[in-house]
C-alpha cells in the first residue's frame, strides 16, 4: 500500500531580525520569517510491527535532545498517540543542514505536530498547536502557521501572516556550527541594543525585498556582528546582496526578477 503520511518540512530565513528587548534569558525579536520552498526535509509516518516509539533519520542529535522527541512527549498524553506511535515510525529525510539558522529542527518538530493532529485526530487549533510549539523552540510556532512569510515577534510566538510576493530564496550553508545560546549571550554582553517601536512597526510594514534594498548585512541582522566575533571565518563568505539568517551561519539572497 501506497503511505501517503508524508509532510514536507521547509527551512526558513529572517529577511530581518531586531531585538526589542530581554524577557529573562530570552530575548524579544522583531523579524520577518520567509519560508525557503526548495530547501525542505521529508517527514512520514510508516506502518511497523516494532512496538517501540522509534524516530529514524540522519541526525547529529541523540534521541531525547530531537526536537521532534521533544513534541512527542508533549502531546503523548493524548487519546490514541502512544498506542498510535508503537505502530508507525517516524521517518525524516534530512536535507535541511543543522546549526545553520535555517530552523530545521523547529521546522521538523512543527511538521511532526501537524501530522500527528492529523492523523491521530487530536483536533487541536492552530493557536493551541502553537502553544505546544513554543515549549520546544522559539521558531516552533511560525512553523506551526504554515505561512510563506510572515511577522514574527514576542520569542516567537506572536505570528502574523504577511502578504507580498512568494520569494525565491537561495541560500549558502558554510561549514560553521552556530550557537543560539552563545551568540545571543555575546550579543547581550557586548553589542546590545534595541530598536525603537516606531523603526520596528516600519519594518514590519515593508515588502522583504523592499527591506533588503534598504538595509546591509549588519543592519539586517542584529545577531550577525556576534555571530562574527564568535566565528570570524563567516566574514568570507559576505558578498553583495547576501544576508544572514538568524544566528547563522547561512547567508541567502532573493532572487525574484534576476
Ligand atoms: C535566532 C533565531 C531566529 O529565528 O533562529 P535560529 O538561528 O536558531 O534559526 C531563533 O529565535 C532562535 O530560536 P531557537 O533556535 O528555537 O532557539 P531556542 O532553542 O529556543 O533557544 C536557544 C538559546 O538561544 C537563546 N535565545 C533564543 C531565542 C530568543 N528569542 N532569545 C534567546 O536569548 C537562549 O539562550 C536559548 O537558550
Ligand atoms: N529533528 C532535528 N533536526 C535537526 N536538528 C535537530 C533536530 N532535533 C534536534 N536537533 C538539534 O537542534 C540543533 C540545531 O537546530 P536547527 O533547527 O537544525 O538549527 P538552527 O536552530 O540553527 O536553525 C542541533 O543541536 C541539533 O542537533
Amino acid at each position: 500500500m501506497e503511505n501517503n503520511m508524508i509532510k514536507k518540512s521547509y527551512a526558513k530565513v529572517n529577511i530581518f531580525l531586531k531585538i526589542a528587548g530581554k524577557r529573562g534569558n530570552y530575548h524579544e525579536l522583531v523579524s520577518r520569517f520567509v519560508r525557503v520552498h526548495n530547501l525542505y526535509d521529508k517527514l512520514s509516518f510508516i506502518k511497523t510491527h516494532r512496538k517501540a516509539f522509534t524516530i529514524i533519520g540522519n541526525f547529529s542529535c541523540n534521541l531525547e535532545t530531537n526536537t521532534v522527541y521533544k513534541a512527542y512527549n508533549l502531546i503523548k498524553d493524548y487519546d490514541g498517540v502512544e498506542e498510535f506511535f508503537l505502530n508507525h515510525e517516524i521517518h525524516i529525510e534530512k536535507n535541511i543542514p543543522e546549526f545553520a539558522g535555517l530552523g530545521g529542527g523547529s521546522s521538523n518538530a512543527a511538521t511532526f505536530l501537524l501530522m500527528a493532529n492529523q492523523y491521530c485526530n487530536l483536533n487541536l487549533s492552530k493557536d493551541e498547536l502553537c502553544s505546544i510549539a513554543l515549549k520546544i523552540g522559539a521558531d516552533v510556532p511560525f512553523f506551526v502557521y504554515q505561512y510563506d512569510s510572515a511577522n514574527v515577534t514576542g520569542i516567537g510566538e506572536i505570528v502574523e501572516k504577511f502578504d507580498e510576493e512568494i520569494l525565491n530564496v537561495e541560500t549558502i550553508t558554510p561549514k560553521v556550527k552556530c550557537n543560539t545560546g552563545e551568540i545571543f549571550k555575546i550579543f547581550r554582553d557586548n553589542f546590545y541594543k534595541e530598536i525603537s517601536n516606531e523603526d520596528a512597526k516600519r519594518l514590519l510594514s515593508m515588502k522583504s525585498l523592499e527591506i533588503l534594498k534598504e538595509l546591509n548585512i549588519k543592519k539586517a541582522n542584529d545577531l550577525y556582528e556576534s555571530a562574527l566575533s564568535l566565528y570570524p571565518q563567516l566574514g568570507s563568505y559576505e558578498k553583495k546582496d547576501w544576508y544572514f539568517s538568524g544566528s547563522g551561519s547561512s547567508f541567502f539572497r532573493i532572487n525574484n526578477g534576476k
